[in-house]
């Protein structure tokens, strides 16, 4: 076997070395003498200086012990010589991404700082090291490109220390998810040169605890460890790009002492005892790993030391493990138990494999074609190599390698450009998503302050109605209305405008800022197609034309990909803004219908004649299509709808069991979503009026001005008030409940604080359509008496008339053509208000029952009671319910909800009687123009 064996072959990854460091002067003059000496570059003996050599006795025994190593370093060896026959082998293996460790492990005083970190005149491993590795990286610098880093810290009585900034304090240690081990907090500090490291390690050497003692002037009092980075990749791109990761730990142990040989006392006990401690797991750890069967534990946890070499001892690391042992006779018994741990941890085998990383460019499915290609270049240049004669092939040879390294070139370049370009797309396109969002907030606050506004002007009329709805109270009005104006709007407006003029400024900066983008990008684009047309004519190979087509097209369908991205945002954007724009056109159709409402309601009640054209365009208006803002229209029109939480007492009444729901009335504050089960519709309420009251009187509180069609116009009420009827599905409550604005309040109750933010979130306009679409597939027949929930309504009820203790029951009926206008007029006589929207799509049968009367006159419901309401399908006129409801409607008697809703209403209000005021429950309502 060669003495020189400066590198680690086979699965071999640890190597170690044994040095003898010179007899030092103290020792001659302790009348020491050498017990150790190196027999060749690789054998050690060690003489055991208790055995007599006179002893006949043990005559025939040898007293020496001999110790093969890896290479063995006598006292002669210069430092130069141990660094490049154990660590100087090792800068290739780091540069090309293995891991890898050089330890010197020995008794105090046994030479493993000198070894390690040397003298100035004589520096050690750690310096050459570096120095080695920033010459190689220099050397190799037009190939590849690099990046080291390096850290440095000391385990000092178990407590880890960062050498390069002491004053960071104890780190701490940790096991990452591969098992790795990482120190939170250690700085790495990167570095160009030389210079740079060797001044940052001497720096570290000077933090590093050392302290004198018996044994050693200046005895490290702790385990250094230099650990290096070095991350290569190759300066030639390529669609996949290699990452090789490098680490070398270089590591100075502190020297194991025995206590009574150091006189060591206080404080340097301590500290011996901790390096001790360490040493004695290092020991084990070696013994668990050299053990042949591969059955042992090896207990890598017991100290920190051993946890930080875990890896160089029975990791992924190649190792060099360099025992430090001395001469003198007064260390047989440190050199001893050095030589042996050494000679145990040859049986270490560990497996060693690179450390690669692929960086992907975003085109890898694209691999594949170029890898292909690549090896069809191969095969050409073998076919050449071996078809050509000497003299040719060499020339073929010498033209091919120039072709390559031009086309290697050219190929660098138009990747680059490619990735300018894509960057440069990249830039547009995040611009483009702050644009889009900066549109949409800057629309909800649009949104916010138009609806408040309206809301504003809205409320308008409640006071001019409590005074009076002549044109002489007009300076009452404007008071109401400047009074109005006075109030402090709320602070989600007032945010809203103040976040609208910084999202206008900030729209226009990523304006200006996405322009400038545009431009840098088609400039970039232009080049890079320049470059491919000017490259393609200059290649003459034409595989090389092919691989670079190729790659021109991968960079379109790239770029292609980009663009297919973009224009796909951009749509979403623009269905979101739409929504938006279409929530504001909502908000500002309820303004003018609240307006034309108002002045005919004015021209009305001041006997003006109309022009015919304008009466016609009246009824045009009167005809128009009716959707669920059409709560907020019956509000401008100084009607409120049912109070939501008064629905949902009612709700819950229904939902009791029967003998209770007679008697207990749920409060507003019960849980919403509870009260309503799936799919149940409330439908009818039996309200009470004073029967001195002329006018309609239908009590219920605020509803919100969401309130979606089938709620709205499935309430319908005569004129004596008593009965409501409708489809209230389980949707149009929760939908109701979330919306923002309540008659009564800013926001709705439940959501007072979260509506803007709800109203910001991406999903709410969505949310709100699913909610539209699925309330009119669930809407189905359902009996709710919301009797307005009142329990002094409903004395009065009894009080009247039976009608109160009847309930409606509306079921779906094939939808039929509507009756002819007159016919319509008079059952409009009949039934004051009948929005039925849904249910005039579908056609409407109310039957009417009356079942066994409860104390809260609450009716139930049986089959005999039920009257075919056949008015609507037949255009019959339906009873007229203002006449009946003195004397209570009778059994048998039928009542039709007209189908044609929006006719119906455009007739209400021409006529100017219908839609009672609505108030607050229980109370007297406001009476209607007539
Ligand atoms: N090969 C060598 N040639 C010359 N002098 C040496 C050699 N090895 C060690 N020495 C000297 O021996 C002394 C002790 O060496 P060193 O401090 O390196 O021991 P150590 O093993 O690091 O001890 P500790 O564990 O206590 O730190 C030093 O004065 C050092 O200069």
């Amino acid at each position: 076997m060669p003495a020189d064996k400066s590198t680690l072959v086979g699965d071999q990854n640890l190597m170690v070395c044994v040095r003898i460091r010179p007899i030092s002067e103290e020792e001659i003059l302790n009348g020491s003498n050498v017990i150790a000496h190196t027999v060749d570059e690789r054998v050690v003996v060690l003489l055991d200086p208790s055995e007599d050599p006179d002893d006949i006795l043990r005559a025939n025994r040898s007293r020496e012990r001999q110790f093969v190593f890896d290479r063995a370093f006598d006292c002669n060896s210069t430092q130069e010589e141990v660094y490049e026959s154990t660590t100087k082998f090792l800068i290739d293996t780091v540069t090309n991404g293995y891991n890898a460790t050089v330890f010197a492990y020995g008794a105090t005083g046994a030479g493993k700082t000198y070894t390690m970190l040397g003298t100035d005149r004589e520096p050690g491993i750690m310096y050459r090291t570096l120095e080695d590795l920033f010459n190689q990286m220099q050397k190799t610098s037009d190939d590849s490109v690099y990046k080291f880093s390096m850290s440095y810290l000391e385990i000092y009585n178990e407590q880890l220390r960062d050498l390069l900034n002491p004053a960071s304090g104890v780190l701490d240690m940790r096991e990452d998810t591969r098992g790795g081990v990482q120190v939170a907090g250690l700085s790495e500090i990167q570095a160009n040169n030389t210079g740079e490291v060797l001044h940052l390690l001497t720096q570290g050497n000077l933090a590093r605890t050392t302290e004198p003692t018996a044994a050693n002037e200046t005895s490290s009092r702790s385990h250094a460890v230099l650990q290096v980075t070095v991350l290569k990749r190759s300066r030639v791109r390529d669609v996949t790009e290699e990452v090789r990761t490098g680490k070398l730990f270089l590591i100075d142990l502190a020297g194991s002492e025995r206590a009574a040989h150091t006189q060591n006392r206080g404080k340097r006990m301590l500290e011996g005892a901790h390096i001790n401690r360490s040493l004695l797991a290092l020991g084990n750890c070696i013994n668990a790993l050299a053990d042949r069967t591969g059955h042992r534990y090896v207990n890598f946890r017991d100290s920190k030391l051993t946890r930080l070499l875990k890896e160089a001892l029975g990791g992924n690391c190649k190792t060099v493990m360099i025992a430090n042992i001395s001469p003198a006779n007064l260390h047989f018994e440190d050199s001893r138990n050095t030589l042996v741990y050494a000679d145990r941890a040859k049986q270490i085998r560990t497996k060693v494999r690179r450390n690669v990383t692929d960086v992907s460019h975003h085109i890898a499915q694209y691999t594949g074609v170029i890898n292909e290609l690549r090896q069809e270049i191969f095969r050409l240049r073998g076919r050449l190599e071996g078809g050509a004669s000497t003299g040719t092939a060499s020339k073929a040879l010498f033209s091919a390698a120039k072709q390559r390294r031009v086309f290697n070139t050219t190929k660098e370049q138009i990747l680059t450009a490619f990735q300018e370009v894509m960057e440069l797309r990249k830039g547009v396109m995040s611009l483009d998503n702050t644009l889009g969002d900066l549109a949409l907030e800057i629309g909800r606050a649009n949104l916010l302050i138009s609806q408040y506004e309206i809301d504003r002007v809205i409320k308008l009329p409640r006071s001019e109605s409590a005074t009076s709805d002549s044109p002489g109270t007009a300076p009452d009005t404007e008071a109401a209305a400047a009074a109005s104006s006075v109030v402090e709007e709320p602070s989600e407006v007032a945010a809203a405008r103040a976040e609208l003029s910084v999202l206008q400024d900030e729209r226009l900066r990523s304006e200006k800022m996405r322009f400038q983008a545009v431009v840098e990008m088609k400039a970039a684009r232009d080049r890079a197609r320049q470059l491919e047309n000017s490259v393609r004519a200059k290649l003459t190979n034409e595989e090389e034309r092919e691989i670079l087509k190729l790659l021109s097209q991968l960079n379109a369908l790239e770029m292609e990909n980009a663009e297919v991205q973009a224009e796909a945002f951009l749509k979403s954007m623009e269905i979101r803004k739409r929504d938006l724009l279409l929530s504001r056109f909502r908000s500002h159709r309820q303004l003018c219908h609240a307006i034309i409402s108002r002045q005919k309601r004015l021209l009305a009640s001041m006997g003006a004649r109309l022009p015919k054209s304008l009466a016609r365009m009246h009824e045009v208006y009167d005809s128009g299509p009716v959707d669920e803002d059409d709560a907020v229209f019956q509000r401008s029109m100084g009607v409120s709808l049912p109070d939501l939480d008064q629905l949902e007492s009612h709700a819950r009444v229904l939902h009791q069991p029967q003998q209770q729901q007679h008697s207990t009335i749920a409060t507003p504050q019960q849980p919403f979503d509870r009260l309503f089960h799936p799919r149940t519709a409330a439908v009818a309420a039996a309200a009470s009026s004073s029967p001195s009251s002329q006018q309609p009187a239908l009590a219920t509180t605020g509803k919100p001005h969401h309130l979606p069609q089938l709620t709205a116009s499935s309430l319908a009420w005569h004129n004596s008030g008593q009965m409501l009827a409708g489809y209230l599905s389980e949707d149009d409550l929760l939908s109701d409940r979330r919306s923002i604005w309540t008659d009564n309040t800013w926001l709705s109750k439940n959501n007072n604080n979260n509506n803007r933010s709800r109203l910001k979130h991406p999903g709410y306009q969505q949310q709100q359509q699913q909610r539209r679409r699925k309330k009119h597939r669930s809407l189905e027949p359902a009996r709710v008496d919301l009797g307005l929930g009142l329990q002094q309504q409903q004395q009065q009820q009894q009080t009247q008339s039976s009608t109160r203790n009847k309930s409606l029951m509306i079921k779906e009926e094939p939808a039929v053509p509507a009756a002819p206008a007159s016919q319509r007029k008079k059952r409009l006589v009949g039934v004051n208000s009948t929005k039925t929207k849904p249910a005039a799509a579908k056609g409407v049968r109310v039957q009417q029952h009356r079942g066994p009367r409860n104390t809260n006159g609450v009716s139930a419901t049986g089959p005999d009671e039920s009257i075919s309401a056949t008015t609507a399908s037949t255009g019959q006129s339906a009873p007229n319910l203002d006449q009946k409801s003195s004397k209570g409607i009778q059994p048998n008697e039928s009542m039709a909800l007209t189908k044609d809703s929006s006719q119906v209403r455009g007739r209400q209000r021409s006529e100017g009687r219908l839609l009672p005021e609505i108030g607050v429950a229980g109370q007297a309502v406001t009476q209607r123009p007539s």
